[in-house]
């Protein structure tokens, strides 16, 4: 509920102002603090030389200097020997000695001794209660400790003002003769620490002072990773689709039959990626799927092209094609990914290019009952099992339970194994189940017949004994959007000589001057080309409000806003609905599968203006028509924020993408884009009184929610 207080709708520019005049502030105290160390070691410096000079006659010299008022200049070395501990001016030095670790108070202890001359035990007395007073007050807190370390910073510049103060404290005790002393021997002091500052600011120059604790920015120098060949030297694929479409019948290879889909279904021409990706795969099948080109074992893919630029169609039609001379039925095709909303989306597309072919795609998510999906997937004949898909697409946990439970589903005539969204499948939590479709795949059959000829095993050093047998060859297909460059990452998947297609790449720009820079060198992923970025700075209490103003206020239309958590998605929901005037829905894990395919068709259809989601939607689900991504919650992480704006600017077209970023958090969330290369994000500051012929209608709303919500807890209880 603290999400829809509203204390203050407006007020930003104040508190913006207030921000500044912090920072400003914060900045002063940085360089006071900065300047205070430089002084401090200057000193140290300077009585480090005093000391080493000492026994060629220094006191001389530190008389001489004047630090000390009570000393005369020429007194006899002898004398100060002896009498070291009255004389003014070796205390004064001792004083010097003692001050680098002790505290201003301490030293100005120190002083008053040497001044006043009072008893040893008046003196341990009176050090003992200002250490004390130091000691509280250090142990009140860091804040306090800056305070500290300031005051120690004015130390300097207000000794004169702060003898006063402590003569006061210091009580009638103190003659008028004494406190003009210390006055001048604390003045002394002064000059003698200005002297030693501006001497070490002459014969040192300041950069050659190691300044421990610094906490000024330095340039850091990077290292550059040591990437093997095929990450280093990647294929490129063109990042503007528009500019770069491909005649479908230009791409060399392409089946006739596929061709007529193709067009049936409104594609003359392929994007950027498809017109690299199909040629690769379907010439390392050239030979037929059942070895790879001119024997050998076909090298594995990874593709890593922005969101919405098409990677479905770049593995569907090649493998649809090699897989079209098939004669027995088996799973040789084996798409993954990672949410059932997703496998439901690429079988759709399969089954589109597959219609009339004979080649069986099947489905298995969990939406159907496990024996319903056995039933789909393998048939019991007299003669044994035998597979009734060709196609299998999967999410991990359900595969999994079919590899170990379903009799006669086999994995061993697999030919192309397709991770989709492959990051987020290398991810810990799916390592595991793509180790075990390894297994499946190089498990040996107790079998016999036509299968013992192309039985395979776990492929090892190429000998002369293991190019005698045939083997179907296993190849990887890897895609994603943000797919990793991290060698060790990949090295888990256990890739074979793999090829790497990638739109990440830096571009060679000439400038006037006739030299060459490079353009995005620092850029780690892709975004889509019609994609524009804002970012709206806010407070909490602002956010609902900022989502009405666009809906109603700036008239949005098919508007997939993101929160980050299904609770926050079904409270904002409730919001918006209490407010009236928008069709909203909500998308989450609340919702049954049959709920949310329902959902997601309304949306498509326009039926709903607003869609307010979880994660579950950012990744891979193709939308059509949505033209705004909100980030109603910040996204924590780059890859989550690239997923979900690239719900909209998909297949070429535009699509805008507004975070709206609390105070708190801009730093670090414009920190988190910077790394990864993407600069072009715009600041649309919103002004509050944009938002205050809202507020009331808000208000309504929010008892609405509260009622709602009374009564929505009420049920689960009952
Ligand atoms: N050659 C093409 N011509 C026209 N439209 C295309 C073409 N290829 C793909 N599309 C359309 O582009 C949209 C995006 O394709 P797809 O979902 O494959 O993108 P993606 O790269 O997988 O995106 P994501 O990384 O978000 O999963 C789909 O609606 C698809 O129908």
């Amino acid at each position: 509920m603290a999400l829809f207080c509203i204390n203050r709708y407006g007020g930003e520019e104040e508190e913006e102002e207030q921000q500044q005049e912090e920072e400003g502030a914060e900045a002063e105290d940085r360089a006071r603090v900065l300047l205070e160390r430089l002084r401090q070691q200057a000193r140290a410096r300077q009585l480090k030389k005093q000391r080493e000079a000492q026994p060629r006659g220094g006191e001389e010299r530190l008389g001489g200097t004047g630090p000390s008022p009570g000393g005369e200049p020429g007194e006899g070395k002898g004398k100060r020997k002896r009498e070291g501990e009255e004389q003014p001016g070796a205390q004064g030095q001792k004083k010097l000695k003692a001050k680098q670790p002790r505290s201003s108070a301490e030293g100005r202890a120190g002083t008053e001794q040497a001044a006043d001359g009072s008893s040893p035990v008046k003196k341990k007395k009176e050090r003992r209660r200002k250490s004390k007073v130091q000691r509280e007050s250090t142990e009140a807190g860091s804040e306090e400790d800056v305070e500290q370390q300031e005051n120690r910073n004015n130390v300097k510049s207000k000794s004169s003002k702060r003898k006063t103060t402590d003569e006061e404290t210091e009580g009638d005790e103190m003659g008028k003769k004494e406190k003009s002393e210390r006055t001048k021997e604390n003045q002394s002091t002064k000059e003698e620490l200005s002297l030693a500052a501006s001497g070490e600011e002459a014969s040192c120059p300041p950069s050659s002072l190691t300044i421990l604790g610094d906490y000024d920015k330095k340039p850091v120098q990077k290292v550059q990773p040591f990437l093997p060949q095929w990450l280093a030297q990647p294929k490129r694929v063109q990042k503007r689709i528009k500019d770069n479409l491909c005649p479908i019948r230009d791409v060399p290879g392409i089946h006739p039959r596929l061709l007529k889909k193709l067009q049936m279904n409104g594609i003359e021409s392929f994007f950027p990626v498809q017109a690299e990706v199909i040629p690769a795969i379907l010439q390392s099948a050239s030979n037929g799927y059942l070895m790879g080109r001119g024997g050998y074992r076909p090298k594995d893919i990874c593709v890593s092209a922005p969101t919405g630029s098409g990677k479905t169609l770049a593995f569907v039609i090649p493998i649809v094609q090699v897989l079209l001379d098939r004669v027995v039925c088996h799973v040789r095709a084996l798409v993954v990914l990672p949410t059932k909303e997703l496998a439901q989306q690429v079988s759709k597309v399969f089954n589109v290019y597959t219609d009339g072919t004979g080649l069986k795609v099947v489905l298995i998510t969990g939406q159907k009952s496990f024996a319903k999906e056995q039933e789909m997937l393998v048939q019991k004949k007299v003669t044994g099992y035998c597979s009734l898909a060709d196609i299998v697409v999967a999410t991990p946990g359900r595969l999994t339970d079919h590899i170990r439970q379903t009799p006669g589903f086999s994995l061993t005539q697999l030919r192309f194994l397709i991770i989709d969204e492959a990051d987020r499948m290398i991810d810990d939590m799916h390592q595991n189940c793509l180790n075990q479709i390894v297994k499946a795949a190089f498990q040996v059959e107790d079998d016999s017949g036509s299968n013992m000829l192309f039985q395979r095993t776990k492929p090892g050093p190429i000998t002369a004994a293991s190019s005698c047998s045939p083997q179907i060859p296993l190849q990887k297909l890897l895609f994603s959007a943000t797919l990793t460059q991290d060698p060790e990452k990949l090295q888990q998947l256990d890739l074979f000589q793999p090829r790497l297609f990638t739109s990440v790449y830096s571009e060679k720009k000439t400038l006037g001057d006739g030299t060459e820079t490079e353009q995005d060198a620092n850029n780690k992923y892709t975004l889509p080309e019609g994609l524009s970025q804002c970012y709206v700075p806010c407070d909490l209490n602002s956010k609902p409000l900022l989502l009405l103003y666009f809906m109603l206020t700036m008239k949005f239309t098919r508007v997939l806003c993101f929160t980050n958590s299904r609770e926050a998605s079904h409270r904002l929901f409730l919001l918006v609905q209490a407010f009236g005037g928008v069709t909203v829905a909500e998308f989450s894990s609340r919702l049954t599968p049959s709920e949310r395919q329902r959902t997601i068709r309304e949306f498509e259809q326009g039926k709903i203006q607003l869609l307010i989601s979880t994660d579950a939607t950012a990744r891979g689900i193709d939308v059509k028509g949505v033209n705004y991504v909100i980030n109603y919650d910040a996204p924590q992480f780059i890859r989550t924020y690239i997923h979900r704006v690239g719900r909209t600017a998909r297949a070429g077209k535009v699509g805008v993408a507004f975070s709206l970023v609390l105070r708190i958090q801009e730093r670090r969330f414009l920190r988190m884009l910077r790394d990864a290369g993407i600069r072009d994000i715009q600041k649309h500051p919103m002004k509050g009184k944009a938002l205050k012929p809202l507020v009331q209608q808000y208000e309504a709303a929010l008892c609405k929610l509260e009622k709602t919500v009374k009564n929505e807890r009420a049920q689960k209880r009952a």
